[in-house]
């Protein structure tokens, strides 16, 4: 098989005397959509956390596309091509969609020189009509972030986080707060941009029904470990998987 776009290995974070991940390993390959789920506590964020440099692990290795990227701070691994989404919303609620849209990417390429002095759009304006179009955010193009409903809002984030054209996107609960009908757009649009851009995915997401209809493989932790891994289906139908959800 090819060489893995993300390679997590032995990642270990403590806080205090509480083991958060516990030697977590795993691979991901490219256009792989990857859904990481677990109780509440498993250690999902503290990994995602160790992945992107946002915590330092106490031990193990993170590798992207072959090159170690281990400690890396996330400005350094989003020019690798890393991408990320928040929990919380990262929009500008007092400006436009298409506002928030061209200023992700000028956050990706344009240097400060070029935005103090660069056209407006720094040469963005066609790129961010294609993300609009392809979120279905055309008829709110001018409208103010923050007006838009939570589930808009998450959809502009996703959008957002695609400008910079990344290889690797780590999403953190994308579903979180979002109503059904919403839901399903999303997950649709995320499905569609992975199938044409094969871009590859790491999800966190409570929702098990969003993640199973989105993810082509399944990871779960429980109390910081790999507890069991497979396809969708596989997952459902785990013993063991059942029992920690179920507190057993
Ligand atoms: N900064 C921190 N300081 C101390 N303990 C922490 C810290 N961050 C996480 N923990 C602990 O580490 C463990 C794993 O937490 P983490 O947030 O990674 O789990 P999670 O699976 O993302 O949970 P949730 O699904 O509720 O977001 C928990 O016991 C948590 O209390």
């Amino acid at each position: 098989m090819s060489q893995p776009v993300l390679s997590v290995r032995s990642i270990e974070k403590s806080f205090g005397g509480i083991k958060a991940v516990r030697g977590v390993s795993f691979d991901v390959h490219k256009g792989e959509i990857l859904g990481l789920i677990g109780p509440n506590g498993s250690g999902k964020s503290t990994l995602f956390n160790c992945i992107l440099g946002q915590l330092e692990p106490d031990a193990g290795q993170v590798h992207v596309n072959g090159r170690d990227v281990s400690g890396l701070r996330p400005s350094k691994l989003n020019r690798l091509g890393v991408g990320r989404t928040f929990q919380q919303l990262a929009v500008f609620p007092q400006m436009s969609v298409f506002d928030n849209i061209v200023l992700a990417g000028q956050e990706h390429r344009g240097t400060m020189l070029s935005r103090l002095f660069g056209p407006s759009d720094a040469g963005l304006t066609a790129d961010a009509e294609r993300m609009i179009s392809f979120f279905r955010l055309g008829h709110l193009r001018d409208t103010l972030a923050g007006s838009l409903s939570y589930g808009q809002q998450k959809l502009l984030d996703a959008a957002m986080a695609f400008m910079a054209g990344p290889a690797l996107v780590l999403l953190d609960e994308p579903a979180g707060g979002v109503n059904l009908t919403m839901l399903a757009h999303l997950r649709e649009r995320l499905a569609a941009y992975n199938a044409e851009h094969d871009t590859t995915f790491v999800v966190i997401e409570h929702n098990m029904e969003f993640v199973m209809n989105l993810c082509t493989r399944v990871i779960v932790l429980a109390e910081g470990a790999v507890i069991a891994e497979g396809t969708p289906d596989e997952i459902r139908s785990n013993q063991t998987v059942i029992d920690a959800y179920l507190g057993g």
